[in-house]
């Protein structure tokens, strides 16, 4: 490890965040009745242009009126290039309840964009008197985003969350696919006729978690658009996952199980670990920094390995 130390990442279970126009006031008890960690009511790219001023006034009454219960309220806020943002922080803020947790800044693209909204935010919670400090989430999805990836990680101790918004990020970087995230037809290996298909997501995840681990921020898979295609947002969470993302979005309620699923460490998973955490204190005892379980070796990194699975079991379960 570095003389300077990984800071951890919020201890929240991040499994799930459900999505939900803000102008679609129907569905709010739904999105609060759900199996979801996070609740992201938006005010952007879900709401058209004539209905942002209502979806604004429907989520202040949504704070006030709806029982959140235990889920992390994030609102999705409209980008900075938009005349929208401003009124969606002072509005919100202004008038909306303290049950709001977090803003989501959609299309950052620099540390620069997360410091405007720092600042707002800091402005009207003093003015205010507004007791509980509002977080920031921040949505990767654009050439410039994921170029200045490390330095948005870095950019507020309000931070904590960073997901990969598929759909924005394929149209930036001009991506030839109108699919949100997932399988792509045409990435695929040739070998002696066969095709092998490849992860065209895989680079912006892994320089994510990188990011994301390096500065203690939650890395979270975005969305996944086809919601009749379960295996295939099950195989694109797994992917998330066992690349050390937390949680992944669920654009339709029927994908809050499955996302809930595979970010959940299995039993076994759970049980193997605490495994290889009893065979290295037996190691330990003998005065080993290896031994060997199951076969293979294990050794004193395979029980950072190891706590990670049990940590995160232990916060869920918490
Ligand atoms: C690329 C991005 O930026 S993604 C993030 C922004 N996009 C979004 O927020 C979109 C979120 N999702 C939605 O708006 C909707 O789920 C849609 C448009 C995809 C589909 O909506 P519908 O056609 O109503 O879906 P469907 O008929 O299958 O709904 C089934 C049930 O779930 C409810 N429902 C639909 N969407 C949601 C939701 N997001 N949260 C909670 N409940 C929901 C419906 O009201 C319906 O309830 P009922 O059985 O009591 O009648
Ligand atoms: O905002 C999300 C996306 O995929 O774009
Ligand atoms: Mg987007």
């Amino acid at each position: 490890m570095s003389f300077r130390v990984q800071p951890a990442a919020p201890a929240r279970p991040n499994r799930c965040q459900l999505f939900g126009p803000g102008s679609r006031p129907a569905i709010f008890e739904k999105m609060a009745a759900s199996a979801a960690d996070v609740i992201n009511l938006d005010l952007e790219d879900s709401v058209a242009p004539d209905d942002k001023a209502q979806a604004r006034r429907n989520i202040i009454e949504a704070s006030h009126n709806v029982d959140w219960n235990t889920k992390y309220l994030s609102v999705r806020i409209n980008g900075l290039d938009t005349p929208y943002w401003y009124r969606d922080v002072v509005e919100l803020l202004e008038d909306g309840s303290e049950r709001i947790d977090q803003i989501m800044i959609p299309k950052v693209g620099c540390a620069a964009d997360v410091y405007a909204v720092d600042a707002l935010v800091s402005a009207i919670e003093a003015a205010k008197g507004r007791k509980k400090r509002i977080s920031l989430e921040v949505i990767i999805e654009s050439a410039a985003g994921i170029a200045h990836v490390e330095e948005i990680a870095a950019s507020s101790p309000r931070l904590q969350a960073m997901s990969l918004g598929a759909a924005d990020f394929a149209a930036s970087m001009g991506m030839a696919t109108t699919g949100i995230g997932g399988t792509q037809e045409n990435y695929y290996m040739l070998r002696e006729g066969a095709k092998y298909w490849s992860d065209p997501w895989h680079w912006a995840q892994a320089a994510i978690v990188a990011a994301c681990r390096t500065h203690g921020i939650l890395p979270v898979d975005g969305p996944f658009g086809d919601f009749s295609d379960d295996e295939g947002f099950r195989a694109q969470a797994l992917r998330s996952a066992t690349l050390g993302m937390v949680g992944k979005w669920a654009i339709h309620p029927k994908q809050v199980t499955l996302a809930n699923e595979v970010f959940t460490p299995s039993d076994e998973a759970v049980a193997e670990a605490r495994e290889i955490l009893a065979a290295m204190e037996k190691a330990k005892a003998e005065g080993a920094g290896a031994t060997v379980y199951k076969g293979r070796l294990v050794d004193i990194a395979s029980i950072r390995q190891a706590e990670v699975i049990v940590r995160q079991s232990e916060m869920i379960k918490a």
